[in-house]
């Protein structure tokens, strides 16, 4: 297996019946490391049901099931782990409500100060993004690859690179040494359906792992 692996991220709305279906394409057709259930305003119950219909689907495939946004839902409805970024819950807040054995993730931007500082605080991964132009999720920052290749370098902590990628635009993030990509757009809306957006970034990630 590469060292760099997919994580999935959901789109900001979805029908849980229905994304059902296209989360399991997904999941059945290659190897991903995690998904997160990122749902943008909607309410605690909506999130709930989310949970309770998709989690099932990744966790009895081995795939962590990580919770955007609210550790105090990620507790009670027995996620694997959640993401908080800059503007959520801080570190030590989210860690208190998810316990010692849940992962946290945390968005870093392009700042290689709020990385260290989520590391040492004892985050699971670091996340640093947009590397390209996303329309998922407007951002000011804009890293370049060697901010990966420093953070492998110096740190044990995993880093997890974010934001327009796609399977032709990958291989220098997977070079540089990012642990983890994480997508949206490219996945979900591969003109051929999920499975075949996984099978292409698992592809690109084996290529580019072998590359010189
Ligand atoms: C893996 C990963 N990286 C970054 C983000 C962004 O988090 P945040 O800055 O809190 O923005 P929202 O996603 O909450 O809109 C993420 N969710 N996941
Ligand atoms: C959720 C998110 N966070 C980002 C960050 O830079 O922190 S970019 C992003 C959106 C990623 O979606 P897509 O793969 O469709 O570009
Ligand atoms: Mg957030």
């Amino acid at each position: 297996m590469a060292d760099c692996r997919l994580y999935l991220c959901t789109p900001p709305a979805l029908d849980p019946a229905v994304f059902a279906d296209q989360l399991a394409q997904a999941l059945d057709a290659g190897d991903v490391a995690c998904i997160q259930l990122r749902l943008k305003d909607v309410d605690d119950d909506t999130v709930r049901r989310a949970v309770d219909v998709l989690r099932p689907i990744s966790q009895s495939r081995g795939v962590a099931f990580i919770l955007n946004d609210r550790p105090d839902l990620a507790a009670e409805t027995g996620c694997d782990g959640v993401h908080v970024g800059q503007s959520d819950w801080p570190y030590a807040k989210a860690r208190k409500a998810v316990g010692a054995d849940a992962i946290v993730g945390v968005t870093c931007h392009d700042s290689r100060h709020l990385a260290m500082e989520a590391a040492e605080a004892g985050a699971d991964y670091v996340a640093f993004g947009a590397f390209y132009p996303t329309t998922t999720k407007p951002s000011h920052y804009r890293p370049e690859p060697d901010l990966l290749q420093w953070w492998s370098e110096m740190m044990e902590v995993p880093c997890v690179a974010i934001g327009g990628i796609t399977p032709e635009n990958c291989a220098p993030l997977v070079k540089a040494g990012a642990d983890f990509i994480c997508v949206v757009t490219a996945v979900w809306n591969h003109p051929e359906g999920p499975g075949a957006g996984v099978k292409a970034f698992n592809a690109a990630i084996e290529a580019a792992s072998g590359a010189t």
